[in-house]
Protein backbone atom coordinates (compact mmCIF):
# COMPACT_ATOMS: atom_id res chain seq x y z
CA UNK A 1 0.00 0.00 0.00
CA UNK A 2 1.31 3.60 -0.98
CA UNK A 3 -1.31 5.82 -0.76
CA UNK A 4 -0.40 9.54 -1.47
CA UNK A 5 -2.20 11.95 0.79
CA UNK A 6 -4.91 14.52 0.47
CA UNK A 7 -3.69 18.00 1.35
CA UNK A 8 -5.95 20.44 3.07
CA UNK A 9 -4.55 23.93 3.98
CA UNK A 10 -6.23 25.44 6.77
CA UNK A 11 -5.83 29.12 9.29
CA UNK A 12 -2.94 27.61 11.73
CA UNK A 13 -3.80 26.82 15.00
CA UNK A 14 -7.09 25.33 13.54
CA UNK A 15 -5.47 22.20 11.99
CA UNK A 16 -7.76 19.76 14.08
CA UNK A 17 -11.09 21.30 13.02
CA UNK A 18 -9.88 21.23 9.51
CA UNK A 19 -9.07 17.44 10.37
CA UNK A 20 -12.13 16.85 11.81
CA UNK A 21 -14.60 18.45 9.50
CA UNK A 22 -12.39 16.31 6.18
CA UNK A 23 -13.11 13.08 8.57
CA UNK A 24 -16.47 13.91 8.72
CA UNK A 25 -16.99 14.95 4.78
CA UNK A 26 -15.32 11.12 4.21
CA UNK A 27 -17.53 9.70 6.66
CA UNK A 28 -20.41 11.40 4.67
CA UNK A 29 -19.07 9.49 1.60
CA UNK A 30 -18.82 6.61 3.81
CA UNK A 31 -14.92 6.54 2.84
CA UNK A 32 -12.76 5.39 5.90
CA UNK A 33 -9.72 7.39 6.16
CA UNK A 34 -7.44 8.99 8.71
CA UNK A 35 -5.55 12.42 9.34
CA UNK A 36 -2.36 13.72 10.29
CA UNK A 37 -1.94 17.12 11.35
CA UNK A 38 0.95 19.08 13.68
CA UNK A 39 0.06 22.09 15.70
CA UNK A 40 0.00 25.70 13.83
CA UNK A 41 1.92 23.60 10.59
CA UNK A 42 -1.16 25.58 9.04
CA UNK A 43 -2.34 22.25 7.07
CA UNK A 44 -3.63 18.82 7.19
CA UNK A 45 -2.86 15.59 5.18
CA UNK A 46 -5.71 13.39 4.68
CA UNK A 47 -5.27 9.33 3.82
CA UNK A 48 -7.47 7.10 2.78
CA UNK A 49 -7.06 3.21 2.34
CA UNK A 50 -7.19 2.13 -0.77
CA UNK A 51 -6.95 3.26 -4.71
CA UNK A 52 -11.11 3.24 -5.80
CA UNK A 53 -11.49 5.38 -2.26
CA UNK A 54 -9.38 8.03 -3.14
CA UNK A 55 -11.09 8.37 -6.30
CA UNK A 56 -14.46 8.28 -5.00
CA UNK A 57 -12.56 11.70 -2.44
CA UNK A 58 -11.53 13.57 -5.32
CA UNK A 59 -14.53 13.25 -6.78
CA UNK A 60 -16.76 14.71 -4.23
CA UNK A 61 -14.60 17.03 -2.34
CA UNK A 62 -15.28 20.48 -3.02
CA UNK A 63 -14.45 23.28 -1.25
CA UNK A 64 -17.39 25.52 -1.26
CA UNK A 65 -18.53 22.82 0.90
CA UNK A 66 -15.66 22.93 3.12
CA UNK A 67 -15.28 25.54 6.41
CA UNK A 68 -11.99 25.13 7.70
CA UNK A 69 -10.17 24.21 4.41
CA UNK A 70 -8.78 26.76 1.97
CA UNK A 71 -7.28 25.17 -0.40
CA UNK A 72 -7.06 21.22 -1.15
CA UNK A 73 -5.20 18.84 -3.73
CA UNK A 74 -4.51 15.27 -4.02
CA UNK A 75 -0.73 14.62 -3.61
CA UNK A 76 0.90 12.65 -6.16
CA UNK A 77 4.26 12.79 -4.83
CA UNK A 78 6.44 14.23 -2.05
CA UNK A 79 9.70 15.41 -3.07
CA UNK A 80 12.39 15.73 -0.94
CA UNK A 81 15.89 17.10 -1.68
CA UNK A 82 15.46 18.56 -4.71
CA UNK A 83 18.58 19.68 -6.33
CA UNK A 84 18.64 23.31 -5.59
CA UNK A 85 19.94 24.35 -8.82
CA UNK A 86 17.64 22.06 -11.26
CA UNK A 87 13.99 21.40 -8.96
CA UNK A 88 12.11 21.38 -12.13
CA UNK A 89 13.35 18.53 -13.67
CA UNK A 90 12.23 16.04 -10.67
CA UNK A 91 8.51 17.37 -11.30
CA UNK A 92 7.99 17.70 -14.42
CA UNK A 93 8.51 13.89 -14.37
CA UNK A 94 5.57 13.75 -12.14
CA UNK A 95 3.46 15.99 -14.04
CA UNK A 96 4.50 14.35 -16.86
CA UNK A 97 3.07 10.98 -15.59
CA UNK A 98 -0.40 12.75 -14.49
CA UNK A 99 -2.19 15.13 -16.19
CA UNK A 100 -2.13 18.14 -17.92
CA UNK A 101 -3.25 21.46 -15.96
CA UNK A 102 -5.01 24.79 -16.84
CA UNK A 103 -2.81 26.77 -14.18
CA UNK A 104 0.10 25.83 -11.94
CA UNK A 105 -0.30 27.19 -8.57
CA UNK A 106 2.95 27.42 -6.76
CA UNK A 107 1.94 27.46 -2.72
CA UNK A 108 2.98 27.71 0.79
CA UNK A 109 1.42 27.44 3.86
CA UNK A 110 0.70 30.02 6.27
CA UNK A 111 2.39 29.41 8.62
CA UNK A 112 5.49 31.16 10.07
CA UNK A 113 7.49 28.63 8.51
CA UNK A 114 5.28 28.93 5.49
CA UNK A 115 5.33 32.56 4.63
CA UNK A 116 8.83 32.62 4.44
CA UNK A 117 8.89 30.77 1.84
CA UNK A 118 6.73 33.72 -0.13
CA UNK A 119 9.04 35.46 -2.35
CA UNK A 120 10.42 31.61 -3.50
CA UNK A 121 7.68 30.88 -4.28
CA UNK A 122 6.78 33.78 -5.94
CA UNK A 123 10.24 33.62 -7.95
CA UNK A 124 9.76 29.76 -9.27
CA UNK A 125 6.42 30.20 -10.33
CA UNK A 126 7.44 31.97 -13.71
CA UNK A 127 10.34 29.47 -14.67
CA UNK A 128 7.99 26.40 -13.85
CA UNK A 129 5.11 28.06 -15.58
CA UNK A 130 6.93 28.62 -18.77
CA UNK A 131 8.80 25.52 -19.20
CA UNK A 132 5.37 23.37 -18.21
CA UNK A 133 3.84 25.42 -21.49
CA UNK A 134 6.85 24.20 -23.08
CA UNK A 135 5.99 20.52 -22.63
CA UNK A 136 2.43 21.06 -23.56
CA UNK A 137 1.28 20.32 -20.06
CA UNK A 138 -0.45 23.68 -19.23
CA UNK A 139 -3.70 23.74 -21.41
CA UNK A 140 -6.49 26.06 -21.52
CA UNK A 141 -9.03 23.45 -21.22
CA UNK A 142 -7.82 20.92 -18.58
CA UNK A 143 -9.94 20.62 -15.66
CA UNK A 144 -6.96 20.14 -13.38
CA UNK A 145 -5.02 22.68 -11.37
CA UNK A 146 -1.67 21.50 -11.02
CA UNK A 147 -0.23 22.61 -6.89
CA UNK A 148 3.18 22.59 -6.27
CA UNK A 149 2.99 23.09 -2.34
CA UNK A 150 7.19 23.68 -1.23
CA UNK A 151 7.36 23.22 2.63
CA UNK A 152 11.08 24.30 2.53
CA UNK A 153 13.21 25.00 -0.71
CA UNK A 154 14.38 21.48 -1.32
CA UNK A 155 10.95 19.88 -0.14
CA UNK A 156 7.76 20.04 -2.20
CA UNK A 157 4.76 18.27 -2.61
CA UNK A 158 2.88 17.76 -5.96
CA UNK A 159 -0.52 16.92 -6.42
CA UNK A 160 -3.47 18.25 -8.28
CA UNK A 161 -7.31 19.41 -7.91
CA UNK A 162 -10.66 19.90 -10.53
CA UNK A 163 -11.19 23.48 -11.81
CA UNK A 164 -13.92 24.75 -9.76
CA UNK A 165 -13.83 22.51 -6.33
CA UNK A 166 -10.76 24.24 -4.99
CA UNK A 167 -9.36 27.94 -5.00
CA UNK A 168 -7.91 29.02 -7.54
CA UNK A 169 -6.38 31.40 -5.49
CA UNK A 170 -2.74 30.36 -4.44
CA UNK A 171 -2.98 28.90 -0.82
CA UNK A 172 -7.05 29.57 -1.37
CA UNK A 173 -5.99 33.32 0.05
CA UNK A 174 -8.55 36.42 -1.16
CA UNK A 175 -6.01 39.18 -0.66
CA UNK A 176 -7.27 42.62 0.03
CA UNK A 177 -6.22 45.94 0.38
CA UNK A 178 -7.54 48.05 3.41
CA UNK A 179 -9.78 50.88 2.23
CA UNK A 180 -8.10 53.77 3.72
CA UNK A 181 -10.99 55.41 4.65
CA UNK A 182 -12.77 52.24 6.33
CA UNK A 183 -13.16 52.67 9.95
CA UNK A 184 -12.11 49.16 10.94
CA UNK A 185 -9.82 46.51 9.56
CA UNK A 186 -12.90 43.96 10.16
CA UNK A 187 -14.22 46.16 6.83
CA UNK A 188 -12.05 43.27 5.14
CA UNK A 189 -14.11 40.46 6.72
CA UNK A 190 -17.37 41.05 4.99
CA UNK A 191 -15.53 41.93 1.83
CA UNK A 192 -14.33 38.80 1.53
CA UNK A 193 -17.59 37.27 2.79
CA UNK A 194 -19.61 38.99 0.30
CA UNK A 195 -17.03 37.84 -2.39
CA UNK A 196 -16.38 34.34 -1.68
CA UNK A 197 -19.53 33.28 -0.27
CA UNK A 198 -22.52 35.37 -1.93
CA UNK A 199 -22.81 34.56 -6.28
CA UNK A 200 -22.28 37.34 -8.77
CA UNK A 201 -25.86 37.26 -9.33
CA UNK A 202 -27.24 37.56 -5.69
CA UNK A 203 -24.55 40.32 -5.12
CA UNK A 204 -25.86 42.28 -8.26
CA UNK A 205 -29.38 41.46 -6.46
CA UNK A 206 -29.02 42.81 -3.37
CA UNK A 207 -26.22 45.34 -3.15
CA UNK A 208 -27.04 47.92 -5.16
CA UNK A 209 -28.47 51.69 -4.83
CA UNK A 210 -31.35 52.17 -2.38
CA UNK A 211 -31.58 48.97 -0.80
CA UNK A 212 -31.69 48.17 3.11
CA UNK A 213 -29.52 46.55 5.34
CA UNK A 214 -29.20 46.30 9.17
CA UNK A 215 -25.58 45.71 10.90
CA UNK A 216 -26.13 44.31 14.65
CA UNK A 217 -23.21 45.26 16.51
CA UNK A 218 -21.91 47.68 13.74
CA UNK A 219 -19.63 49.83 15.95
CA UNK A 220 -17.00 51.68 14.70
CA UNK A 221 -18.50 50.89 11.52
CA UNK A 222 -16.29 48.63 9.60
CA UNK A 223 -19.22 46.19 7.81
CA UNK A 224 -21.44 49.14 7.50
CA UNK A 225 -19.08 50.85 5.71
CA UNK A 226 -18.56 48.27 3.05
CA UNK A 227 -22.76 48.03 2.54
CA UNK A 228 -22.45 51.75 2.35
CA UNK A 229 -20.23 51.49 -0.70
CA UNK A 230 -22.74 49.68 -2.26
CA UNK A 231 -25.28 52.52 -1.86
CA UNK A 232 -27.32 50.70 0.51
CA UNK A 233 -29.50 52.77 3.66
CA UNK A 234 -28.06 51.09 6.84
CA UNK A 235 -29.21 50.87 10.91
CA UNK A 236 -26.33 50.27 12.54
CA UNK A 237 -27.46 48.60 15.68
CA UNK A 238 -24.56 48.98 18.52
CA UNK A 239 -24.29 50.67 22.02
CA UNK A 240 -20.73 52.00 21.20
CA UNK A 241 -20.00 55.06 18.56
CA UNK A 242 -20.09 54.89 15.01
CA UNK A 243 -16.83 56.55 13.02
CA UNK A 244 -17.69 60.12 12.33
CA UNK A 245 -17.19 60.36 8.38
CA UNK A 246 -19.26 57.44 7.57
CA UNK A 247 -22.18 58.91 9.45
CA UNK A 248 -21.83 62.10 7.53
CA UNK A 249 -22.90 60.33 4.25
CA UNK A 250 -26.56 60.23 5.21
CA UNK A 251 -26.49 56.44 4.53
CA UNK A 252 -26.63 55.07 8.07
CA UNK A 253 -29.20 55.64 10.84
CA UNK A 254 -27.32 54.58 14.39
CA UNK A 255 -29.76 53.16 16.80
CA UNK A 256 -28.46 52.44 20.63
CA UNK A 257 -30.55 49.48 21.15
CA UNK A 258 -29.86 45.58 21.66
CA UNK A 259 -29.10 44.01 18.87
CA UNK A 260 -30.67 40.80 20.78
CA UNK A 261 -34.12 42.25 20.93
CA UNK A 262 -34.73 44.83 18.38
CA UNK A 263 -36.27 43.83 14.77
CA UNK A 264 -37.39 46.45 12.23
CA UNK A 265 -41.14 46.61 11.67
CA UNK A 266 -40.14 46.49 7.71
CA UNK A 267 -38.38 43.51 6.38
CA UNK A 268 -34.70 44.81 4.79
CA UNK A 269 -32.29 43.64 1.47
CA UNK A 270 -29.51 41.95 4.42
CA UNK A 271 -28.27 41.48 7.80
CA UNK A 272 -25.16 41.78 8.75
CA UNK A 273 -24.09 40.60 12.38
CA UNK A 274 -20.46 40.78 13.68
CA UNK A 275 -21.32 40.89 17.53
CA UNK A 276 -19.30 39.57 19.93
CA UNK A 277 -21.65 37.20 21.52
CA UNK A 278 -22.11 33.21 22.11
CA UNK A 279 -22.12 31.13 18.98
CA UNK A 280 -25.62 29.61 20.02
CA UNK A 281 -27.20 33.12 20.78
CA UNK A 282 -26.03 34.56 17.17
CA UNK A 283 -27.77 31.40 15.53
CA UNK A 284 -30.68 31.79 17.09
CA UNK A 285 -31.16 35.26 16.41
CA UNK A 286 -29.95 34.41 12.75
CA UNK A 287 -33.34 31.95 12.65
CA UNK A 288 -35.19 34.34 14.15
CA UNK A 289 -34.79 36.97 11.60
CA UNK A 290 -35.02 34.30 8.49
CA UNK A 291 -37.86 32.71 9.87
CA UNK A 292 -39.92 36.18 10.54
CA UNK A 293 -39.21 36.96 6.89
CA UNK A 294 -37.34 40.03 8.14
CA UNK A 295 -34.20 39.52 6.00
CA UNK A 296 -33.60 37.52 2.95
CA UNK A 297 -29.91 37.70 3.19
CA UNK A 298 -27.86 37.22 6.22
CA UNK A 299 -24.26 37.44 6.36
CA UNK A 300 -22.88 36.63 10.33
CA UNK A 301 -20.04 35.75 12.04
CA UNK A 302 -19.79 32.83 14.39
CA UNK A 303 -17.32 33.77 17.37
CA UNK A 304 -15.17 30.88 18.01
CA UNK A 305 -13.55 30.96 21.50
CA UNK A 306 -14.07 27.19 22.09
CA UNK A 307 -11.74 23.65 21.89
CA UNK A 308 -14.81 22.20 19.73
CA UNK A 309 -14.95 24.46 16.90
CA UNK A 310 -15.99 22.07 14.14
CA UNK A 311 -18.99 20.07 17.03
CA UNK A 312 -19.79 23.69 17.18
CA UNK A 313 -20.19 25.10 13.76
CA UNK A 314 -21.81 22.10 13.39
CA UNK A 315 -24.60 22.30 16.28
CA UNK A 316 -25.19 26.16 15.43
CA UNK A 317 -26.07 25.61 11.38
CA UNK A 318 -27.90 22.72 12.12
CA UNK A 319 -30.02 24.82 14.47
CA UNK A 320 -30.68 27.38 11.88
CA UNK A 321 -31.60 24.61 9.31
CA UNK A 322 -33.74 22.93 11.69
CA UNK A 323 -35.96 26.01 12.41
CA UNK A 324 -35.84 27.13 8.43
CA UNK A 325 -37.08 23.62 7.61
CA UNK A 326 -39.81 23.70 10.59
CA UNK A 327 -40.63 26.53 9.29
CA UNK A 328 -41.11 24.98 5.29
CA UNK A 329 -39.09 27.55 4.20
CA UNK A 330 -36.15 26.25 1.52
CA UNK A 331 -32.09 28.20 1.99
CA UNK A 332 -29.16 28.21 1.19
CA UNK A 333 -26.43 28.67 2.88
CA UNK A 334 -22.33 28.29 2.91
CA UNK A 335 -19.84 28.99 5.60
CA UNK A 336 -16.20 29.55 5.55
CA UNK A 337 -13.36 30.14 7.85
CA UNK A 338 -12.04 33.18 5.93
CA UNK A 339 -8.57 34.41 5.85
CA UNK A 340 -9.50 37.84 7.17
CA UNK A 341 -11.43 35.81 9.97
CA UNK A 342 -9.49 34.74 13.64
CA UNK A 343 -11.19 33.14 16.10
CA UNK A 344 -14.64 33.31 13.99
CA UNK A 345 -16.21 31.79 10.94
CA UNK A 346 -18.62 33.90 8.75
CA UNK A 347 -21.72 32.09 7.37
CA UNK A 348 -24.10 33.13 4.90
CA UNK A 349 -27.71 32.00 4.86
CA UNK A 350 -30.24 32.88 1.97
CA UNK A 351 -34.15 32.57 2.08
CA UNK A 352 -34.62 31.11 -1.25
CA UNK A 353 -38.14 31.00 -3.53
CA UNK A 354 -39.73 27.63 -2.78
CA UNK A 355 -38.57 25.12 -5.72
CA UNK A 356 -35.54 27.92 -6.67
CA UNK A 357 -32.02 26.94 -7.29
CA UNK A 358 -28.77 28.08 -5.92
C1 LIG B 1 -16.42 43.10 16.73
S1 LIG B 1 -17.30 44.53 17.11
C2 LIG B 1 -18.02 44.94 15.56
C3 LIG B 1 -17.07 45.53 14.58
C4 LIG B 1 -17.76 46.01 13.33
N1 LIG B 1 -18.31 44.92 12.56
C5 LIG B 1 -16.80 46.78 12.45
O1 LIG B 1 -16.50 46.30 11.36
O2 LIG B 1 -16.40 47.88 12.83
C6 LIG B 1 -18.66 43.96 18.00
C7 LIG B 1 -19.65 45.02 18.40
O3 LIG B 1 -20.82 44.36 18.88
C8 LIG B 1 -21.42 45.20 19.83
N2 LIG B 1 -22.39 44.42 20.63
C9 LIG B 1 -22.17 43.30 21.35
N3 LIG B 1 -23.33 42.88 21.93
C10 LIG B 1 -24.29 43.75 21.53
C11 LIG B 1 -25.68 43.84 21.77
N4 LIG B 1 -26.34 42.94 22.52
N5 LIG B 1 -26.36 44.86 21.20
C12 LIG B 1 -25.73 45.76 20.43
N6 LIG B 1 -24.41 45.71 20.17
C13 LIG B 1 -23.70 44.72 20.71
C14 LIG B 1 -20.25 45.76 20.62
O4 LIG B 1 -20.61 46.98 21.24
C15 LIG B 1 -19.19 45.93 19.53
O5 LIG B 1 -19.16 47.26 19.07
Amino acid sequence: MNQTPFVFYCRPGFESDCAAEVQSFANACDLAGYANTAPNSGYVRFFLFDEASEQVFFEELDIHELIFARQWFWAKAELVELPLDDRITPILEVCSEVAMAKQVLVEHLDSDEGRELSKFCKKFSTPVTITLEKQGLIHEDSEFQLHLLFLATDHCLVGFSPVGRASELKGGILRLKFPKDAPSRSTLKLEEAIQTLMSGKQRKAVLRLGHTAVDLGAAPGGWTYQLVQHGLQVTAIDNGSMDKKLMQTEHVIHLKENALAWMPEKPVNMLVCDMVEKPSLVAKLMAKWLVAGKTEHAIFNLKLPMKKRFQEVNDCIGMICDELEEADIDYFWQAKHLYHDREEITVYFRRKIKNQSH
